[in-house]
């Protein structure tokens, strides 16, 4: 049985302040539970307080991306050495957002994926067509092809331990959700991607969110689905209530 994966992206929201609020009014309340672990993606400037507030708890905190080298001269940028240092169990990599905004590639994505893994960091993976890649019939195409190159040269083993977030960039932050069983589609399709590429053992291990305008009122019929495995949040993980209304559905 695969544990439900809740994670919240703030993206870029939230002072320190609100940042503490939320976690204060949060952490105490995610349920202890073998279905489901909570996750909070926070802006960098936050992990190492978020970290040091949470410890103990079960709400674990995420980085929203990472390099993928272990130092050197990247200004403005943090490695995976030092978010390990801090205690960062998870990062975000290739996020549809910075697939196109900051030149995140599925070259870049597979670097950062083995980077992570090395460190003992959890990566959660971002793949997703856009609105005209779905309406050309290009969803399988470039949906494997992203899942392929993101997971090249890992073994099963790290295979398994990933965590892949399909998130169609038509439903992120449209209030457009993909219908519970176009959403599934795509999952199924990802995991017999993983069993052919990777291994039958690694594509039932794997866990597959989906992400794009999940809200309370939609997730359990999203989560129902046999190859969605969580969900990666963003607007609705804003609010601690919301949040928590996901983070509960996620362990029923
Ligand atoms: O991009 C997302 C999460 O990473 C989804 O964002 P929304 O939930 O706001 O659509």
């Amino acid at each position: 049985m695969r544990k439900n994966v809740i994670a919240g992206n703030w993206k870029m929201n939230k002072t320190i302040s609100e940042a503490k609020e939320f976690i204060e009014a949060t952490k105490a309340k995610i349920p202890s539970s073998d279905k489901a672990e909570a996750i909070v993606c926070a802006p960098a400037l936050y992990l190492t307080e978020l970290v040091k507030l949470t410890e103990g708890t079960d709400l674990k905190i995420a980085a929203q991306t990472m390099h993928y080298e272990e130092s050197g001269a990247f200004t403005g940028e943090i490695s995976p050495t030092a978010l390990k240092s801090i205690g960062v169990e998870y990062a975000v990599i290739g996020h549809s957002e910075r697939r196109e905004y900051y030149n995140e590639t599925d070259e870049s994505v597979n670097k950062k994926t083995h980077a992570a893994l090395q460190h003992g960091i959890t990566p959660i993976v971002c793949i997703g067509e856009t609105l005209e890649e779905r309406e050309a019939d290009k969803t399988n195409e470039v949906v494997g092809g992203q899942v392929e190159k993101a997971l090249e040269g890992l073994s099963a083993e790290q295979v398994s331990t990933v965590i892949l977030a399909y998130e169609p960039v038509w439903a992120i932050g449209t209030g457009k959700t993909a219908t519970a069983q176009q959403a599934n589609e795509v999952c199924t399709f990802i995991r017999n991607v993983v069993k052919e590429k990777v291994s039958a053992e690694a594509a039932d291990a794997v866990r597959i969110q989906y992400g794009g305008s999940v809200k309370p009122a939609n997730v359990d019929e999203l989560l129902s689905e046999s190859d969605i495995d969580g969900a990666l949040v963003g607007g609705a993980s804003l609010e601690a209530d919301s949040f928590l209304a996901l983070v509960e559905a996620g362990a029923k």
